[in-house]
């Protein structure tokens, strides 16, 4: 069965997983021994700071780009970072920038289920929480930049009409998935594979619905394997603060997604 699994990863990272099963006998398949060379499998394959997660295409789309329904201001914003990623000077050299803009896809790896088996039909229609409606501005417009030497991300976040909690504001369930989604995305990116094992967050003004703000999440700290981020949601000008937080991502390895705690 994880043969098959491996196989259906497809792509970079199921044939470096695959690549790792060959030679184990059927009865080994589903024995700690697999999780081992599942493991060490995966310790080849480059973290997401290097390389796309995304099984299924060679060309996925890309849904941190600009489109009609940003307002100009997250428009700006989102220009003022592009500026401050790689460029490519006019004599076709790369100059470098502190930032980089991460992609965000709107699928993960179906099979990573900690031993439950997807229907087909979940499996075909399983999207990620914040990328899960088509209709462009009505709920999460977000773009991640992370600056890898000072181990810190900011996301600029528009608040489409879609996510009201308070009348004419944000619901706070919304405010903490898109917090969860950034912190969690810095954590992967600095310590690779993590789950959210704590979320403490402090609403401190209420953030209207449309508005376009920054999410600054940046590293408090690692402890073997616990990673702490901090996380603070401002306006653009960064004078207004609408909420703070701490979360705490757990390492994780390979069986805790196939279904055991090794
Ligand atoms: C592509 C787009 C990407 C977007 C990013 C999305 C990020 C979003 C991620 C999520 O939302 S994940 C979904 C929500 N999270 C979960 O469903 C996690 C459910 N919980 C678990 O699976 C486990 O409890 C968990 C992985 C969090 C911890 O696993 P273990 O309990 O096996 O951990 P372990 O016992 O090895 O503990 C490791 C350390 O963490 C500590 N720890 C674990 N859970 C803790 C907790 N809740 N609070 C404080 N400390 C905790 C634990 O005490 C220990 O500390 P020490 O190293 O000091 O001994």
């Amino acid at each position: 069965m994880l043969r098959h699994i491996a196989r259906r990863l497809g792509s970079l990272h199921g044939q470096q997983i695959f690549n790792g099963l060959k030679g184990i006998s059927p009865d080994q398949l589903l024995s700690k021994e697999i999780h081992r060379h599942l493991q060490s499998s995966l310790e080849t394959i480059s973290p997401i700071s290097t390389t796309s997660l995304w099984p299924f295409s060679s060309q996925p789309r890309d849904f941190s780009q600009p489109n009609s329904s940003w307002s100009p201001e997250m428009r700006k914003v989102y220009d003022d970072y592009i500026g401050l990623c790689d460029t490519d000077s006019e004599n076709g050299e790369k100059q470098k920038g502190p930032w980089r803009k991460l992609p965000s896809y709107n699928r993960s790896i179906k099979y990573a289920t900690a031993g439950i088996h997807l229907s087909k039909l979940i499996q075909a229609k399983a999207r990620l929480f914040t990328r899960n409606v088509k209709d462009q501005g009505a709920t999460f417009e977000y773009v991640v930049f992370v600056n890898k030497e000072e181990k810190r991300c900011v996301c600029v976040f528009q608040a489409g009409h879609l996510l009201e909690g308070a009348p004419g504001h944000v619901h706070g369930g919304a405010i903490a998935t898109i917090i969860d989604t950034v912190t969690g995305t810095l954590a992967g990116f600095l310590s690779g594979p993590i789950m959210t094992a704590n979320l403490n967050i402090d609403y401190r003004s209420p953030m209207p619905l449309g508005s376009v703000v920054l999410i600054h999440s940046a590293l408090d700290r690692i402890e073997r394997k616990k990673t702490y981020i901090t996380c603070k949601v401002t306006s653009t000008d960064e004078s207004k603060l609408y909420t703070e937080a701490t979360a705490l991502f757990v390492s994780i390895g390979v069986g805790h997604l196939f279904g055991s705690r090794n």
